[in-house]
């Protein structure tokens, strides 16, 4: 069956793409709005801007890629479509970082879990952060509105079995489930998301709305990565970027962008990095700060039967039992479970020689539950700190015993949920943790695991803030709207505007939040 490919479709049609990677002269180009970075908050502000007659040019660091490259293959995939090859950690390597590069960002390699912003957590934005326009009142529309556009529907099917343990496990104990909203149009359940989709189902930029964009005249150029931000009296005068080559390094050709207006949507940590670089105004020291990831644990449970947990959509069900917990000191936690692949697997757990020889033998029976730990909503929940470093930038998060506490009670919550769901062993993702046998023992062994950086496995694929958004300019870089407080002509429409993590999968508070502040900033440019 042959499927429909609209960025090859489109490319046929003559659209505007430059890939900089080809170019042989250094080029200026100049529009109404130019756009650095083309996921989840530059491809809807994207199609917005266009949609309401401004001329756009997208910048994008990674490649235009189409399902034609999308081939189900993690040697290609980790290399082609993510930063550093998926294999980016924070400054002392305690957590992994997923986050994409390519044309459409994360959202080309994302899970597609579409979930709402919680409303404690906008409640909290206004009462702590000074954020106005964003109550769930205000932004019902705005989900609304781009649920309809992504075809965000609950998933009808039967969940994977990696899914189905985790309704299993909170059906058994009688935990709070619900069932996931995917952005996905003719899904084939194949669970090759995070490689890309192979048969465009997912409504990801990189097929919705850059196209939209693309087709209604706007210009993208791929392999250029901005570096610099130049600006003078309160307005920026351009962006400078590099052109890159296939395999990151710079060609040598720069590009100059100019524009009525900048919009920056890199994403956290590289859009507070080109901030940081280009030297923005900071007066109260926010830029880079308040980083947040979710910082994620993980439980791993070998079951008799199968879970072929690489196969079905990756995420349908979660869990929302621990996320709010009593006692607001305590960081609150999100139940999952990740898709499972080889490499993945292999790289993201302890172990080795006979141990995760072991592991891996039993990989089609392991089932994995991982824990969201909802960081930025205490003074010991401060997150971390983008620090500029020779070629780029890195992260810098701490992880503090309010971490660790919450860490230690998911680990308690997934080995009770994997037991309660039937399995036989239990292995909290940890350095010489032993399998567990049952919920007796690891209520026992639980306790005891010394926690700690690189002995402890944490990860993430929810990277926000560090750019935040506040009326108030002792809290906040940007306006509630997305518009600097310092420079008139510039914007921030990514997860780097969040003031602390959500609770809840980052892409849909995005999409929202940018159809909505695009569509001001459209109203404001006038036509
Ligand atoms: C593996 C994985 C699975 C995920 N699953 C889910 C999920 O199921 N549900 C969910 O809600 N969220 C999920 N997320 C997170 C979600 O996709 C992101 O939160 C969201 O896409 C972030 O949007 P953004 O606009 O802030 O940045 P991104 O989507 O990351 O886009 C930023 C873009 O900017 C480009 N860029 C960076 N620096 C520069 C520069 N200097 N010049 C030019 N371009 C630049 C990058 O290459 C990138 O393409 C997942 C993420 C990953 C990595």
């Amino acid at each position: 069956m042959a499927i429909k490919d609209p960025v090859q479709e489109g490319l046929k049609a003559g659209w505007q793409h430059i890939d900089a990677s080809q170019l042989k002269q250094h080029q200026a180009f100049e529009a109404d709005v130019v756009i650095v970075g083309t996921g989840a908050g530059g491809g809807v502000a994207a199609e917005v801007l266009t949609q309401a007659g401004h001329s756009v040019i997208m910048v994008e660091a990674g490649a235009l890629k189409s399902s034609k490259d999308f081939v189900m293959e993690e040697r290609k995939a980790y290399p082609e479509l993510y930063q550093q090859a998926a294999a980016m950690k924070t400054q002392d390597k305690a957590i992994s970082i997923f986050q994409g590069r390519a044309v459409g960002g994360s959202t080309t390699i994302n899970w597609t879990t579409s979930i709402r912003t919680p409303e404690p957590t906008l409640d909290y934005w206004a009462s702590e952060h000074d954020v106005r326009g964003l109550s769930a009142d205000e932004m019902l529309p705005w989900f609304e509105k781009m649920e309809q556009r992504l075809n965000i529907h609950e998933w009808q099917y039967e969940p994977n079995r990696n899914n189905l343990a985790l309704r299993q496990g909170c059906s058994a104990l009688g935990w709070d489930y619900t069932v996931i909203k995917r952005n996905v149009s003719g899904c084939w359940n194949l669970g090759y998301c995070g490689m890309g989709c192979p048969v465009n189902a997912k409504q990801s930029m990189l097929v919705t709305t850059i196209p939209e964009a693309l087709a209604g005249g706007a210009t993208l150029v791929s392999q250029a990565k901005a570096f610099k931000v130049e600006y003078q009296h309160e307005q920026v005068q351009a962006i400078k970027a590099v052109a890159l080559d296939e395999s990151q390094s710079k060609t040598g050709i720069e590009l100059t962008f100019k524009a009525k207006h900048f919009i920056l949507a890199a994403g956290a940590i590289h859009t507070p990095s080109l901030m940081m670089r280009s030297k923005l105004p900071d007066p109260h020291q926010l830029l880079g700060k308040r980083t947040f990831l979710h910082p994620s644990v993980l439980s791993g449970a070998i079951f008799k039967d199968p879970i072929y947990g690489h196969s079905g959509a990756p995420q349908s069900i979660y869990s929302d039992q621990f996320v709010w917990p009593d006692n607001p000191q305590q960081l609150g936690y999100k139940l999952e479970v990740p898709p499972i692949h080889p490499m993945l697997i292999a790289s993201k757990t302890m172990g080795y020689g006979q141990s995760h020889a072991q592991l891996m033998s039993d990989f089609n029976q392991l089932q994995v539950t991982i824990a969201l730990i909802r960081d930025g909503f205490s003074p010991e929940s401060l997150g971390g700190q983008v620090q500029l470093t020779d070629n780029g930038s890195a992260l810098n998060y701490p992880l503090t015993p309010s971490f660790w506490d919450a860490a230690r009670r998911a680990y308690m919550s997934m080995a009770e949920l994997q037991f309660a769901a039937g399995a036989k062993r239990v292995l909290p993702i940890h350095e010489g943790m032993p399998y567990l046998k049952s919920w007796q023992q690891a209520k026992t062994e639980i306790p005891q695991m010394d926690l700690a950086p690189l002995k402890t496995v944490v990860a993430s694929a929810h990277v926000m803030g560090g750019c935040p958004m506040s009326e108030d300019v002792n809290k906040g870089l940007v306006s509630s709207q997305g518009r600097s407080h310092y420079i008139e002509n510039l914007s921030v429409m990514d997860g780097s505007v969040f003031p602390t993590s959500l609770g809840a999968n980052p892409q849909l508070t995005i999409y929202g939040m940018t159809a909505r502040n695009a569509t001001l900033l459209a109203e404001q440019l006038g036509n």
